[in-house]
């Protein structure tokens, strides 16, 4: 069994159309039961590595390992052992979730969700395809065509999601959703992440929620990392909000500094600065969902 659920080493590719590469010299550790969050403004080169670990593009500079596997290779799709095939398995090594996947003809069809949701596999995988569409909060009447471009998302989610993986990719794939169906969503992947073996390495720009569902933060700028934080010893979170002389709350930028407990250097952030929990309640209240326990 693979030591980790992504490795890479020495990494840099470059477009055969452009002059410089979009990643350059990536090294990264990602380990299995653990959620990495990729940050970095556009163009910083966050999808390029993505798809690289999903085996979109060919790389030959580098070194990449998906479960222990090159991704580009056939292998790769497989179990642990090259005579297992596609079928006889009840789980994929890698889903990638990402703006192509989110343009997939089909939820746009005259077409139930039932009847969609069935013909990808929804009985055999009985138990977690209704846990999908309870976390989602997806009719199973509704119709594709009828939905509203967040409960088209929902139900894609569930599609996609409804195979079990080893690592799963998602690229920015959540912009659709509410705050109580992303929350939800990011929740079921912590649950499925702290209850089997798998990991996830979620590229996004909206981090409302996500202050402590990491374990992992990666920063990439123009292709390099600039910074990786390990949640065990990198950072710590404050509650040290002030208010400025009307009254209303300043957030202090995140600051370097020395972990008493561990004696290392870690950044200290002050506890997040978002609308999240506001936003939150007024849905919770304005759809009768409830945070259940996952
Ligand atoms: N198909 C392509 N051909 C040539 N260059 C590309 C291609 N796709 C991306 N690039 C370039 O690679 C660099 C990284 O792009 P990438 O899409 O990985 O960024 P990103 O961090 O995902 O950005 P965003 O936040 O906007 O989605 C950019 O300079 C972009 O112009």
């Amino acid at each position: 069994m693979a030591e980790y659920a992504v490795e890479v080493d020495d990494l840099t590719y470059k477009f055969a159309e452009s002059t410089e590469p979009s990643v350059v010299d990536i090294k990264l550790q990602v380990p299995w039961h653990t959620r990495t969050l990729v940050v970095g403004a556009n163009g910083a080169g966050k999808s390029t590595l993505l798809k690289l670990l999903a085996g979109k593009h060919l790389c030959l500079n580098g070194k990449i390992l998906v479960n222990g596997l090159d991704p580009f290779s056939p292998l790769s799709m497989y179990q642990d052992n090259d005579k297992t095939t596609a079928e006889d398995k009840d789980w994929q090594v890698t889903t990638y979730l990402g703006t192509e996947w989110c343009h997939m003809s089909i939820i746009n069809r005259d077409i139930g969700v039932l009847e969609l949701l069935e013909s990808i596999g929804l009985a055999h995988y009985r138990d977690r395809g209704n846990k999908l569409i309870e976390i989602l909060d997806i009719n199973i009447n509704w119709r594709m065509h009828r939905l509203s471009d967040g409960q088209k998302r929902r139900v894609q989610l569930a599609m996609g999601l409804l195979k079990p993986w080893r690592v799963l990719l998602l690229d920015e794939v959540t912009v659709d959703l509410d705050v109580i169906a992303r929350s939800r969503l990011l929740e079921f992947l912590r649950w499925e992440t702290n209850t089997r073996k798998c990991s996830v390495i979620y590229a996004t720009h909206i981090f409302d929620g996500l202050a402590t569902w990491p374990d992992n933060v990666v920063h990439l700028k123009d292709g390099k990392i600039i910074d990786q934080l390990d949640y065990t010893k990198d950072v710590e979170f404050r509650n040290d909000s002030d208010k400025n002389s009307n009254g209303k709350v300043i957030f202090h930028s995140p600051e370097h500094v020395i972990n008493p407990h561990t004696d290392k250097p870690s950044i200290s952030i002050s506890r997040v600065n978002s609308l999240h929990p506001l936003a939150l309640a007024w849905l919770r209240n304005d759809t009768g969902i409830e945070d259940k326990e996952i």
